[in-house]
């Protein structure tokens, strides 16, 4: 469903590729991240894939009917703006219901009276997040979408988003271990164009709010995620 192959990249003026003949697929719906350290290439590689960057050789496939969102924490917000009519006036027709049910989930009502001006930023990426939760989507890239939100909220937003969209991509962009072993399905750890392979595919325990957590599988995925990094 996401395919990318042979992809290599250089920024102009680099002296080295970020990517070269690099390869990945996702193959079902649910909840996967990408992970690696900072500067390896998450942000381009999420970029590639949702056609913001053009200029790379090789073939991204998308075999989905509706768009490839990509969604980053500190986005631009209308800072004068209601948060809650900025919510009312943006939200796409038939879609109240689902917004009403996520602002009350991810915490937000009591900030629906407040200007985006007067909001943290944990809350700003909360609502931003939202916003694109509620337009059409099969494939929705967070990247690094809930920084600065306490663990508690973003536990329970990510469980709420995998009830809610379970037949979507999420492709989760996140430095912390603990959390992408346990909600994401697979972990594609980006490693650098000078290692081989440039990617690793790791699974995750893909927990739901439902099921019974397995912390010894979920501890040896988080190993495996931090070797192959
Ligand atoms: N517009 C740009 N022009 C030139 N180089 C860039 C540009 N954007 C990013 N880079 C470089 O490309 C490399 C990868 O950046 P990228 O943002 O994709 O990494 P990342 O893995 O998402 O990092 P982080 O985890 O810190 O967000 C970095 O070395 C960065 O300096």
């Amino acid at each position: 469903m996401i395919a990318c192959h042979d992809i290599t990249f250089c920024y102009p003026g680099a002296e080295t590729p970020l990517f070269e003949g690099l390869t990945i697929e996702i193959d079902r719906p649910g909840f996967h991240a990408l992970f690696g350290p900072s500067g390896v290439g998450k942000t381009t590689l999420a970029k590639i894939i949702s056609g913001d960057i053009d200029t790379f050789s090789g073939q991204v496939s998308l075999s989905t009917a509706k768009p490839c969102l990509y969604t980053f924490n500190r986005e631009r917000l209308p800072g004068w703006s209601p948060v809650g009519r900025h919510l009312e006036k943006t939200t796409p027709a038939g879609r109240g219901p689902l917004r009403d049910e996520l602002i009350e989930h991810f915490g937000l009502s009591p900030l629906m009276g407040l200007r985006f001006s007067q909001l943290s930023m944990g809350q700003c990426n909360r609502v931003n997040l939202l916003r694109y939760l509620l337009q059409d989507f099969d494939i929705l890239i967070m990247d690094e979408s809930l920084a600065n939100v306490d663990d508690p909220t973003r536990q329970t937003i990510l469980y709420r988003i995998k009830a809610l969209f379970p037949e979507t991509i999420f492709l989760y962009i996140s430095h912390n271990v603990v959390e992408v072993a346990r909600f994401c399905d697979r972990i594609i750890v980006c490693r650098g164009a000078h290692r081989a392979p440039q990617v690793d595919q790791i699974r995750g325990q893909n927990h739901r709010a439902d099921q019974p957590l397995d912390k010894e599988a979920m501890e040896h995925a988080m190993l495996e995620i931090m070797n192959a990094a």
